[in-house]
């Protein structure tokens, strides 16, 4: 059994995470891509909408699609999500599985800061996607991250959850950048919205 992991902050999720799960899943027969909103991101600036609202989104993003998934476990696990740590609590749960981790460009070529990169890319392989502004340099990463990047074609698609945060407080519209369920999610609940 060959699983993908889309991991991301999701704040909130947009098409460009859903067509990344794709393209993988496309490219490397995955049974199943499981969408994972991280805790508090690692390298970045703390979400602005919740765990659970992130989670709720994610799940309103997967909808429909019968090999896409949502897993809540770093969450649920609070604190920093280090990628490490999930990895290794979902290969205990499943021994049997192959994990493969979904990443786009920018991502890449991070991965050697990340904590425990060295024994994360012995147990599992990264499968990396384009994406706009961001060159993927394979042969400049470090030997132990030699061979352990795949690469996925996708169209390339210019959106990051930034740019949709803007949107919505400038109050334009993010129909097509995220899902009709997002969206409505998002208008339903006041995210994002300056308030006064
Ligand atoms: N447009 C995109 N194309 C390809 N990969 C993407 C795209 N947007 C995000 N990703 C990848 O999805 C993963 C999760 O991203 P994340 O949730 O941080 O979204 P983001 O749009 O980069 O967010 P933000 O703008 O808040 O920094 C990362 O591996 C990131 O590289
Ligand atoms: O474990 C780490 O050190 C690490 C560092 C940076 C990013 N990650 C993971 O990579 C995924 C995408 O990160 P981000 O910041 O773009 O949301 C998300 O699941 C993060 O937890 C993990």
């Amino acid at each position: 059994m060959k699983i993908g992991i889309m991991g991301g902050t999701f704040d909130p999720i947009h098409i460009g995470h859903l067509l990344a799960g794709e393209a993988a899943r496309d490219a490397y027969a995955l049974d199943h891509v499981w969408f994972m909103p991280s805790h508090i991101p690692p390298h970045k600036h703390q979400a602005g909408a919740s765990g659970t609202e992130r989670l709720e989104m994610t799940s309103e993003a997967v909808a429909g699609h019968p090999a896409f998934g949502v897993l809540d476990i770093e969450v649920l696990r609070g604190g920093v999500s280090y990628t490490i740590d999930t990895i290794k609590e979902l290969q205990e749960l499943h021994p049997a599985v192959d994990f493969y981790f979904i990443i786009g460009a920018d991502m890449v070529n991070y991965l050697p800061h990340w904590q425990g990169i060295e024994e994360l890319a012995q147990r599992i392989c990264f499968i990396g996607v384009r994406r706009p502004g961001f060159q993927l340099a394979l042969n400049e990463l470090p030997h132990y991250l030699q061979n352990k990047v795949l690469l996925a074609d996708m169209p390339v698609v210019d959106i990051s959850s930034t740019d949709i945060r803007e949107r919505v407080a400038e109050g334009r519209t993010t129909r097509y950048l995220v899902p009709d369920r997002v969206h409505d999610y998002i208008t339903r609940g006041g995210l994002y919205e300056v308030q006064p």
